[in-house]
């Protein structure tokens, strides 16, 4: 091949090989990302990924046919990114208080007094994603790219998605705890129902990531069943319908946080996809 392009070198998670241009390179560069993320199972595993990503080395090789030069670039990745689901101060006392209820499932006490792994478990929550996926064919650009997570893109908190998600791998369900803020305005004093649908999609999808490989939302239907006042917290909990093949069937409903009011409920189905997925696209 002419033009090898950037090589990355990074112990424990091997080379990545960016090329250029060509359908065949972009081939091989799908092939390079799916190395990279071999052993992505559901997004629990993305905190380590970006971890991981932080410790690439900051000098890149870059190699053409007659030519080797090294240049150094600075990562995307902060030092330690930061972890959108833990309490912030604009967390009112009920989604503290859900938080509190939930993360203290999260570990459970042996009668020998010893700490365990309780049923639920927090996930973590980063701003950027897979940005070496999500880049697809404009890998060049990775470096400055400018990605972020929708819903966690805002840099005032409490101004629009403030949310936590336990899950209880055990009883396949899920539990978002979410606290829709100012900018998330749909008719006067309530929430968008894109915003809401954006978070149904977000728990489902992490839902679903979490059982299988990535996922893609295929179908999402929703029912508006009554208006989510803007500022308050609800629950959305997803359970597991169904799993046929790369097929994941999930449901979902918001409730207020004592469960006696129905906001909207839903169903999806996702499809695991294989990294290449995203990155062949034209
Ligand atoms: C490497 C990625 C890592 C990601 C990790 C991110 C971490 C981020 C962290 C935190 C995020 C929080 C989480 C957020 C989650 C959000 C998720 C989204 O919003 S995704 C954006 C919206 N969705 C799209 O843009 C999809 C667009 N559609 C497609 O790309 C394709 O259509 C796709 C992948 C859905 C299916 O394409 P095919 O080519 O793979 O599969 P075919 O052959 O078409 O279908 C396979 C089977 O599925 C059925 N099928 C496909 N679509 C269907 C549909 N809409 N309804 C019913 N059945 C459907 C087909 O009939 C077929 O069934 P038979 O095998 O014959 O039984």
């Amino acid at each position: 091949m002419k033009v090898t392009g950037k090589t990355i070198t990074a112990g424990c998670i091997g080379r990545i090989v960016i090329f250029r241009d060509s359908k065949d390179q972009r081939v091989q560069m799908a092939r390079s990302i799916g190395r990279l993320l071999k052993g992505f199972h559901g997004l629990s595993t993305l905190p380590e990924l970006g971890v991981q990503l932080n410790h690439l080395p900051t000098c890149v090789s870059l190699r053409t046919a007659s030519v080797r030069t090294k240049v150094a670039l600075s990562l995307p990745f902060p030092p330690k990114p930061r972890d959108f689901s833990l309490p912030n101060s604009s967390w009112g006392p009920e989604m503290l208080g859900l938080y509190e209820h939930y993360n203290s499932l999260c570990e459970v006490e042996t009668e020998g007094g010893e700490k365990r792994e309780g049923p639920w478990q927090r996930l973590p929550s980063y701003n950027r994603s897979l940005k070496y996926a999500t880049g697809g064919v404009y890998l060049s650009k990775i470096i400055q790219s400018k990605a972020r997570l929708f819903t966690r893109n805002m840099r005032d908190p409490g101004a629009a998605f403030e949310y936590v998600l336990f899950v209880n791998e055990g009883e396949q369900r899920c539990v978002c705890i979410f606290q829709a803020g100012h900018l998330l305005e749909g008719p006067p004093g309530h929430v968008h129902g894109g915003a809401i649908a954006t978070m149904i999609d977000t728990v489902t999808g992490t839902h679903a990531s979490q059982l299988s490989e990535p996922v893609m939302t295929a179908n999402l239907n929703i029912n508006y069943r009554s208006p989510i006042p803007l500022g308050s917290t609800v629950l959305i909990e997803s359970c597991v319908d169904k799993k046929e093949g790369r097929k994941t069937f999930i449901s979902c409903k918001v409730t207020s946080t004592d469960g006696s009011k129905l906001h909207t409920d839903a169903t999806a189905l996702f499809l695991s996809i294989g990294v290449s997925h995203l990155l062949l696209r034209e």
